[in-house]
């Protein structure tokens, strides 16, 4: 049985994430961690993951940026492994998880579904077939998300990057001079309604066009992620792992 706390436990993530957890054998929740929100649960409930006495096997985390800190201040002092799921992050942030991998293992993925990380494998085979197309990324989610781009829209351009060192993102084509540059990436968010998540990949070249969509019907997808991701890093070494690690491709 595979012991875990979950931070951000009554987020929207975290409450699916804690029925699946109640629907698999192989998971036992001890503790969750909720800021602000309070509310009766079956696990026992922190506002601050540095109050935890209960020693887990791994934390999964469904939160935001500003718990970054005392997450890994707590995966490092109680050398408990760690799957961070949250997005936005800016680069110190990304740094420090980085650096904190040195001393714990830890999975990070802005996107634990199996859908987007094939999507990314094609991505790279595509911008390197199509030489000279422009490439554009449109993201769809709810009107409760609090990043924008997605940290799955920013890893598809990161992906597309790497093959295409000399272009730049552009997240903002607005005004009387706004011309597409040739070597742009635009990256463009929607936001509206109980949209779970949705990507596109568009490849426009002359008189013709690629498009290269993933459609998440259900938050369950990324929950389900999350425990293959923590069952894959509880007895690993230190470092620093994601979905390239436990997908197939
Ligand atoms: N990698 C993936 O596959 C996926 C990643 N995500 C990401 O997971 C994160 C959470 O998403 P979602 O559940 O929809 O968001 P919610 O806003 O519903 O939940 C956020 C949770 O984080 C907690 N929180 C907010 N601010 C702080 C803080 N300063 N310190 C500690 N805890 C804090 C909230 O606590 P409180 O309840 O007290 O407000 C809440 O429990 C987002 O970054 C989202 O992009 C989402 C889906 C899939
Ligand atoms: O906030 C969400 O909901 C989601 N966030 C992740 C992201 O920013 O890419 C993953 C998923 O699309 C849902």
């Amino acid at each position: 049985m595979i012991k875990v706390i979950i931070n951000g436990s009554l987020g929207k993530m975290g409450k699916v994430l804690t029925n699946s957890i109640y629907e698999d054998k192989n998971f036992e929740l001890i503790a969750g961690v909720s800021k602000y929100e309070k509310e009766n649960t079956n696990y026992k409930l922190y506002s601050n993951i540095l109050d935890i006495k209960e020693k887990a096997d791994v934390v999964i985390d469904f939160s935001n940026p500003e718990s970054l800190k005392d997450l890994l201040t707590y995966c490092k002092n109680t050398k408990t492994p760690l799957v961070i799921a949250t997005t936005g992050y800016n680069d110190d942030e990304l740094n420090m998880i980085k650096e904190a991998s040195k001393e714990i293992p830890i999975f990070h993925s802005s996107n634990m579904s199996l859908g987007i990380n094939l999507l990314l494998k094609l991505v790279e085979i595509t911008t390197k077939a199509l030489t000279n197309f422009d490439i554009e990324i449109i993201e769809k989610h709810h009107n409760k998300k609090v990043d924008a781009p997605s940290g799955t829209a920013l890893m598809l351009a990161n992906e597309i990057q790497k093959v295409l060192d000399n272009t730049e993102f552009n997240y903002s084509r607005c005004g009387k001079n706004a011309k597409r540059k040739e070597n742009e990436i635009g990256i463009h968010a929607l936001r509206g309604g109980t949209i779970v998540g949705e990507h596109s990949v568009i490849f426009a070249g002359t008189d013709e066009i690629v498009e290269l969509n993933h459609v998440a019907l259900s938050k369950k997808i990324f929950a389900q992620g999350s425990l293959k991701a923590a069952k894959f890093i509880v007895n690993k070494e230190n470092g620093y792992y994601n979905m390239k690690d436990i997908v197939t491709l």
